[in-house]
């Protein structure tokens, strides 16, 4: 579900936010169209609406956990379970969580990788989302998607800050987990 089919038609925030994010051909290699958040950070107002917008979208749902995706996922995700409530479970890259954890291995647009989550810090039954800042190929959210909904029968709700427009009717597909129940929401089309 896209923002602007829900409510936010014509909502200048929407454009603002897009227009904050910088564009870096070529990085971290060639052929790589790098959607750079840091110059959303360094708009107070764009950081400020973005996270409002998810906060007024799940504040009265019943979200218990939000779990964000290491890095970027870290700085909406943290802002989100402030403003909703909730507590905020950080799904990290391999060698960073100091407890037992569940892993999930899966493959980026520039290489492989590995999240993990802390065992015990969600709990049977509990209604989570995961925020990350975009996807790509989809990978590392539906690892995100795995961890918390496979593990723990929990009802996941998916949304991302942004999201890459070149490859997104692929990442759609990719992230697709059977026999789960999730929805998506996004910003920007
Ligand atoms: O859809 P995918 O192809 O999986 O790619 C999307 C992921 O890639 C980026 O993170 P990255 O792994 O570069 O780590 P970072 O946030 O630590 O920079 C981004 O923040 C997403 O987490
Ligand atoms: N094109 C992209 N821009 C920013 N982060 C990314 N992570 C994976 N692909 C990316």
């Amino acid at each position: 579900m896209f923002a602007e089919e829900n409510g936010l038609k014509g909502d200048p925030r929407l454009q603002h936010i897009s227009q904050s994010i910088r564009v870096i051909p070529h990085f971290p290699k060639n052929g790589i169209m790098f959607q750079d958040i840091t110059t959303l950070l360094l708009d107070h107002k764009a950081f400020k609406d973005t996270v409002d917008i998810f906060v007024d979208r799940y504040r009265d749902m019943h979200i218990s956990v939000v779990a964000g995706i290491e890095a970027r996922g870290f700085v909406f995700g943290s802002a989100v379970a402030l403003g909703i409530g909730a507590k905020f479970v950080p799904l990290r890259k391999p060698r960073k969580l100091p407890g037992e954890v569940f892993f999930e291995k899966y493959s980026l647009e520039y290489g492989t990788d590995c999240l993990e989550m802390h065992v015990g810090a969600v709990q049977p039954g509990e209604r989570a989302i995961v925020i990350d800042d975009l996807v790509a190929t989809g990978g590392t959210l539906s690892a995100g998607i795995k961890l918390l909904g496979v593990e723990f029968s929990v009802f996941v709700y998916i949304l991302f800050p942004l999201r890459h427009f070149l490859t997104y009717n692929c990442s759609l597909n990719l992230v697709l987990v059977p026999n789960m129940l999730y929805a998506f929401f996004t910003l920007i089309m």
